[in-house]
């Protein structure tokens, strides 16, 4: 076939490699910064099938980084959107879009469907999920992670090598980690890393190369370094997952709060009486709010500290952008305490609205 000539052209793929990927199913879960580089080089190398995994919509601040989605698909369901742009990019291949969140509920049914799973997701708790139901299914799991200027490629669980639990047996506490809408991430970044996590499942189909089983590849795209640390294998925390597995499908994924923030712009908080400021930002962080009464409970003692909430007083929560404030308030009201409400915008533009009343 003239589309994949230069593959086959290649003595380590050729025709017999060209249909080992035109017969293997991958799902890529997270259709984001990641999933977007993932998805487009698997469909253009001729993966026979692609599932994707997103529940969300694409918003406008995705598209510096994530080159499927273009300014008409703003407010599209993720996964169904890129199944659109790769049906044009190849259409001999079979996409098939999961319109939802990736749970314990749904998870194992997936996985089984699939050969090799990729992680593209953002978030601890989904890369356990996806770490653990790997395991339960004998899946060989493709990881990335990106953080500002840095990213992490792996491949665990493959050939009776090491999971992610053998390298970070258990999460970070909830809600202490920020995410590329709280503190940035270059756009390239998740190119090259999602480019590298393709790269990997195409050398396990093919059985060509080396993969980075066993091997963390960290890079940094500041100063253009990669480093490759070993990773071994932790057969305890291996085991603990397969004990669990029948109880699997019954965990509930916690911090996918029922109860969503309810968002006010800070004209519309100053003037009203009775009303109690709270800066979850951590302790050091800047500029500082003067002036005015403000409480300081970080996220991540929030749990720890309700009791410097006021029963009395409207709660009204802002940080550095407007997202920790908005988990804040969520988790509040999923514990069910009242009046609670994230302030949109952050710390400098509460400062700078402040300066112009003053002037007023
Ligand atoms: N449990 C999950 N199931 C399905 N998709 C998930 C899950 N967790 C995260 N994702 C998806 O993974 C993708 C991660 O992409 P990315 O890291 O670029 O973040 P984003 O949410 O698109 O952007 P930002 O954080 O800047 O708002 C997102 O599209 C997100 O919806």
């Amino acid at each position: 076939m003239n589309r994949y000539s230069r593959h086959i052209i290649l003595s380590e793929i050729g025709q017999i490699g060209q249909d080992k990927l035109s017969n293997t199913k991958v799902l890529v879960v997270g259709a984001g910064g990641l999933g977007c580089p993932i998805l487009q080089y698997l469909a253009a190398a001729g993966i026979g099938t692609l599932g994707i995994v997103d529940f969300d919509v694409v918003d406008i601040t995705n598209l510096q980084r994530q080159i499927l989605f273009g300014t008409a698909s703003i407010g599209q369901n993720k996964a169904l959107a890129a199944k659109q742009r790769l049906k044009d990019l190849n259409d001999s291949i079979s996409v098939i879009e999961y319109q939802e969140r990736l749970t314990h509920k749904n998870a194992l049914d997936l996985f089984d469907q699939y050969d090799i799973i990729v992680d593209g997701t953002d978030n601890f708790e989904t890369r356990y999920l996806i770490n653990d139901a790997c395991v339960i299914t004998n899946k060989p799991l493709v990881f990335g992670a990106i953080y500002k200027f840095e990213g992490q490629v792996s491949v665990f669980n493959y050939q009776n090598g090491p999971t992610y639990r053998c390298l970070f047996p258990e999460a970070p506490e909830k809600n202490t980690v920020p995410n590329c809408s709280e503190i940035g991430v270059l756009g390239v970044l998740p190119g090259i890393i999602g480019s590298m996590q393709a790269n990997e499942v195409l050398k396990i189909i093919l059985g060509i190369g080396n993969t980075l089983s066993g091997k963390l590849l960290c890079y940094n795209a500041l100063h253009s370094q990669t480093t490759v640390l070993n990773i071994s294998k932790n057969n305890h925390e291996i085991e603990k997952v397969l004990k669990n597995k029948n109880s699997f499908t019954t965990q509930t994924t916690e911090t996918f709060c029922e109860i969503p923030a309810i968002v006010v712009s800070i004209e519309d908080v100053l003037d009203k009486n009775n009303i109690q400021l709270i800066d979850v930002r951590e302790t050091h962080e800047t500029p500082k709010i003067e002036g005015i009464s403000v409480t300081s409970i970080p996220l991540s003692e929030l749990n720890a500290h309700i009791n410097q909430l006021d029963p009395n007083k409207d709660k009204y929560i802002f940080c550095q952008s407007g997202i920790r404030s908005k988990q804040a308030a969520s988790i509040l009201q999923n514990l069910n305490i009242k009046h609670c409400y994230s302030i949109k915008e952050g710390a400098p533009d509460i400062i700078e609205y402040l300066i112009q009343q003053n002037q007023e």
